[in-house]
C-alpha cells in the first residue's frame, strides 16, 4: 500500500515536552534537549569513542532499561514479587493478578453487553498481538486462522491496525484491504477519503496509493523523514559489526534490535545510539521489546493515532461509540491510557506476565487474541 505523497502537511507540535517520565527517568538523564535540530557526520563523531564503555550516569540508565525489556518471565515475576517463584506459583501470581485485570474472554459477556447500541471500534497492534514475538523481525508472521478472525472482525466493525513498523511494512504483513492502517507507532495514517466523518477539518494529505486509488494521508512527522533517514544510514554503519544488531527504518521512526546480540554487547549497541541521539536534539527514544526505538519529538502517539482515527471517521461521540485496543507493548499504554480516560472504552493488555498497565482488561497471547 505504497503511496505516492502530492502535499507534505505536518502538523507539528515539536516544541512541546514530551512524557520521559514514561522510560522512568528523570528529564536530566535523557540526551535529548528541546533545541533546534543538528545534522552532523555521526559516524566520526561514534567511531573516535572507545565503544561499550559509558561515559556517563545516563547512558547507564539505558542499559538498565535495555536489561529490562522482555526479560524472561521468571525475572519479570520476581520483580513483580519481589521473592523467587517456582513456576506453579508463577501461575498462582498471574490468576491473582488477573482480579485487577480480567481476562476479556471470561468477560465477554460483560463486553457485549456495554457494546449493546454502540458501535464497536477495534484497534490492534501487530508484533506480540497479532503475530508471536519471534526472534526474526522479518519473520513475524501471522496465521492464516488469526488473518481470517481480523477479517470476520472487519467485515462487522471498524477495524484499524496501529503499529510500531512502517505502514507499507504492516501492510504487507497483514494484508488486508478492508482495514485501516497506522505505520510508524500512528504518525503515518492512511484511510479513504469516503470514510471521512463529514464537517471533519482533519488537516490530511490527498493522495493516492498503488492501484491509483484516492487516500488521505496524515503524517505528522513528515518534517522529520531526511533526519530520520540519516540517523537510519549512521546507526546502519555503525552497528554493523556487532553481531545480532539489526537496525529498521520504519519512515517516521528507527528500530534497533538487539534482541539476538550477546548481552555483553548491549553496552556496545546503548553506547553507539546514545552517542548518535546526543547530536539529534528533536528525536527520542523510547524501549520497546528488546528493541530501541528512535522517534521525532513531537506530540503524538499510537493513543493520539486513536484519538485521530475515531475523529476522522466520525466515531467520536462517546454514548455510541465502544473502542477495544488490543496491545502488548509499552508504546500501547498510550492507546490505553486515551481508552482509559472518562471510561471511554476498554484497553486489552496481551502479556503473560503480571504487568502494570492501563489497560482494562488481558489476555495472555495471541492465541487468546484469535479466539
Ligand atoms: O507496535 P508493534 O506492531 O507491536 O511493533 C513494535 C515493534 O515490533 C517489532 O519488534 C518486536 O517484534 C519482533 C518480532 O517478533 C521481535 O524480534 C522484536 O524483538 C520485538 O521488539 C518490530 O521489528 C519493531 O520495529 C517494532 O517497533
Amino acid at each position: 500500500m505504497d503511496v505516492k505523497s502530492t502535499k507534505a502537511s505536518p502538523i507539528l507540535t515539536g516544541s512541546q515536552p514530551i512524557n520521559k517520565s514514561r522510560l522512568g527517568i528523570h528529564s536530566s538523564h535523557l540526551p535529548y534537549s528541546q533545541s533546534s535540530p543538528t545534522y552532523s557526520n555521526n559516524i566520526l563523531a561514534v567511531s573516535r569513542k572507545k565503544p561499550g564503555t559509558f561515559d556517563d550516569v545516563q547512558s547507564n540508565v539505558w542499559l538498565e532499561a535495555m536489561r529490562s525489556s522482555s526479560p524472561p518471565r521468571k525475572k519479570i515475576l520476581k520483580d513483580f514479587t519481589d521473592e523467587e517463584v517456582a513456576s506453579d506459583d508463577g501461575d498462582i501470581i498471574y490468576r491473582a493478578w488477573t482480579i485487577k485485570y480480567p481476562s476479556a474472554l471470561n468477560s465477554f459477556q460483560q463486553i457485549m453487553n456495554r457494546a449493546k447500541n454502540r458501535k464497536l471500534v477495534v484497534f490492534l497492534d501487530y508484533d506480540g498481538t497479532l503475530s508471536p514475538i519471534v526472534d526474526n523481525p522479518d519473520r513475524a508472521f501471522m496465521s492464516a486462522d488469526m488473518r481470517s478472525a481480523v477479517k470476520r472482525v472487519a467485515k462487522y466493525f471498524p477495524t484499524a491496525i496501529i503499529s510500531g513498523r512502517s505502514r507499507d511494512k504492516v501492510y504487507e504483513l497483514v494484508g488486508l484491504k478492508e482495514l485501516y492502517y497506522a505505520g510508524s507507532h500512528g504518525m503515518d495514517i492512511i484511510f479513504p477519503p469516503e470514510d471521512m466523518a463529514s464537517g471533519n477539518r482533519s488537516n490530511c494529505t490527498k493522495s493516492t496509493d498503488r492501484q491509483g486509488k484516492e487516500v488521505n494521508l496524515f503524517q505528522p512527522a513528515s518534517e522529520f523523514l531526511p533526519m530520520i533517514n540519516e540517523v537510519f544510514r549512521t546507526l546502519v554503519e555503525v552497528t554493523k559489526n556487532i553481531k545480532g544488531a539489526k537496525v529498521e527504518n520504519h519512515k517516521f521512526c528507527v528500530s534497533v534490535h538487539y534482541r539476538n546480540v550477546d548481552e555483553n554487547s548491549w553496552p556496545i549497541v546503548a553506547q553507539f545510539v546514545y552517542d548518535i541521539l546526543k547530536d539529534y536534539s528533536r528525536l527520542r527514544i523510547t524501549h520497546g521489546r528488546k528493541v530501541l526505538e528512535i522517534r521525532p519529538v513531537i506530540d503524538w502517539d499510537k493513543g493520539k493515532a486513536v484519538e485521530f482515527l475515531l475523529e476522522s471517521l466520525g466515531f467520536s461521540c462517546n454514548q455510541d461509540v465502544l473502542p477495544i485496543y488490543i496491545g502488548d507493548d509499552t508504546t500501547d499504554e498510550d492507546a490505553f491510557k486515551v481508552l482509559q480516560l472518562g471510561n471511554r472504552g476498554y484497553g486489552i493488555l496481551v502479556s503473560a506476565v503480571p504487568k502494570e498497565t492501563n489497560a482494562f482488561f488481558s489476555l495472555r497471547d495471541p492465541s487468546e487474541v484469535k479466539i
